[in-house]
């Protein structure tokens, strides 16, 4: 099901050799290109038809209603309540230590410049809901732009015809426990465009964050520039490097678990151990049969962005993740905290046998919105620095720019902008009329 390549005996870059999806981001932007464009053009008439059209409701409103997300609090499982509560508590801690603060240099006397972190005024943030359901993605997008102390925020979630076209209650539940009130039941790119461009009933954003499918990512990559953009956290990837020492079962289900996101999720396992990827096979046949979502998983499985991927040695192994970048990536190998603090490319990195990437799905305080398709030799995943700016203040008094007012104009004629060194030279040398 899941297929080999050997990459024992070869040097050089091996990421031509590694797996990867057969539809990348640029080619999935060519079709999301005329979507963006309506929505620029029509607003929220291409809205909705688009909604139609790809998730099968016809909305009246692309709003989401107030009475809809307290409803949806009131009626919430408490067991689910108590879990969404600890994921929240767990980020909160996390990504209040995200926080800067302003930092002033004193460069020369009567010269300082100071870094100043403003928080961008109004962001976007999406909330996946094709597929599966994902309350833990409000909480992991709303957190740290809380957290940054955006003033804005507005959620968009694809709207369920199961649930009367609204987006899945539970995700309006977490929603209204972070206290957002500003909802959207508009998935897919026409969402990302929505942000970027504004429509009748939706205020553009001046960011947009989250993750979501190919079609997501590639109008995110499609509109940056139009819109700011976190990382492209498109259709999930777990990498994980194993030893003998492995747990092969354990191995198998981190594998499963995240190819269960997508048809198109990459699971890759590299290892020197033919001996663990003989067992981890054997686990992956039993578990699939025996995974709700059976048929989702296999296919991710089968397809050519998953694999086993045969090394040398560990060494080799750890150059072959860095090169693969993956969004996720598991260490399960002897002195696995040591390797683990070697990875240079990675969204984030799960250490030894009681760290799956699940728990950071969750519940580590970790963000699990993270880079894909290798953009983790980039970028990095979603924080509170991603919604903040440095914007440096520069305050020179009139002897501290004396000081160095030869040096500007010898650079402004060196660069032959004279006119940049003329506006120092009226502070310093005035011709008096
Ligand atoms: N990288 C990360 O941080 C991260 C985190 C969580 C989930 N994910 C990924 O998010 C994705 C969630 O995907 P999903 O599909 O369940 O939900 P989604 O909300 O991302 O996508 C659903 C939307 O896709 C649009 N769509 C469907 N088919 C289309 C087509 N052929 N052309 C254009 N638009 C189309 C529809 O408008 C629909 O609303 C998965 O790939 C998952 O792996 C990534
Ligand atoms: N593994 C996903 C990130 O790629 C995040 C997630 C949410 N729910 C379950 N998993
Ligand atoms: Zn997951």
């Amino acid at each position: 099901m899941i297929s080999r390549i050997d990459l024992r005996g070869t040097q050089g870059d091996p990421r031509e050799a590694l797996p990867r999806a057969e539809l990348d981001v640029a080619a999935a932007a060519d079709r999301v290109r005329p979507i963006c464009e309506d929505v620029r053009h029509r607003g929220t008439e291409a809205l909705i038809e688009l909604t139609e059209r790809f998730d099968g409701v016809r909305l009246t409103d692309i709003r989401v209603p107030a009475e809809a997300i307290e409803g949806a609090l009131t009626g919430l499982d408490p067991a689910v309540r108590a879990a969404l509560e600890e994921s929240i508590r767990r980020a909160r801690k996390v990504h209040r230590d995200q926080r800067r603060s302003d930092h002033t240099t004193q460069v020369v006397p009567g010269g300082t410049v100071t870094e100043k972190w403003i928080p961008v005024d109004r962001v976007g943030l999406y909330v996946p809901g094709g597929r599966a359901v994902y309350p833990s993605s409000v909480i992991m997008n709303v957190v740290p732009a809380q957290e940054a102390g955006v003033r804005s925020l507005a959620v968009t979630s694809p709207p369920q015809s199961d649930f009367g076209g609204l987006p899945h209650p539970t995700i309006l539940a977490a929603c209204a426990l972070l206290g957002v009130d500003e909802v959207y039941a508009v998935g897919g790119a026409q969402a990302i465009a929505m942000f970027a461009y504004g429509a009748e009933g939706c205020r553009r954003a001046d960011m947009v964050t989250g993750p979501g499918n190919i079609w997501v990512a590639a109008a995110k990559r499609l509109l940056k520039g139009v819109i700011g953009i976190d990382a492209e956290a498109g259709p999930t990837e777990i990498a994980i490097l194993a030893d003998s020492t492995a747990n092969a079962d354990y191995v198998a289900a981190d594998l499963v678990s995240q190819a269960e996101h997508d048809v198109v999720a990459a699971s890759v396992l590299v290892t020197p151990d033919e001996a663990l990827a003989d067992a981890v096979t054997g686990h992956l046949e039993r578990r699939v049969a025996a995974t709700k979502h059976s048929g989702r998983v296999r296919e991710a499985l089968s397809g050519p962005q998953s694999g086993i991927v045969l090394v040398d040695d560990l060494e080799h192994g750890l150059a072959v993740v860095d090169a693969y970048a993956a969004e996720h990536l598991e260490i399960m190998t002897v002195d696995a905290p040591a390797r683990a603090a070697r990875v240079r490319n990675a969204g984030a990195v799960f250490v030894g046998d009681f760290s799956p990437v699940s728990l950071g799905d969750y519940a580590a305080g970790s963000n699990h919105v993270l880079p894909t398709g290798g953009c983790a030799c980039h970028s990095g995943g979603l924080s509170v620095q991603t919604f903040l700016r440095g914007v440096h203040i520069v305050d020179y008094d009139r002897d501290a720019l004396a000081d160095v007012a030869h040096h500007v104009i010898t650079l402004a004629d060196a660069e032959d902008l004279p006119a940049h060194g003329e506006a120092v030279a009226a502070r310093t040398n005035p011709v008096t009329a």
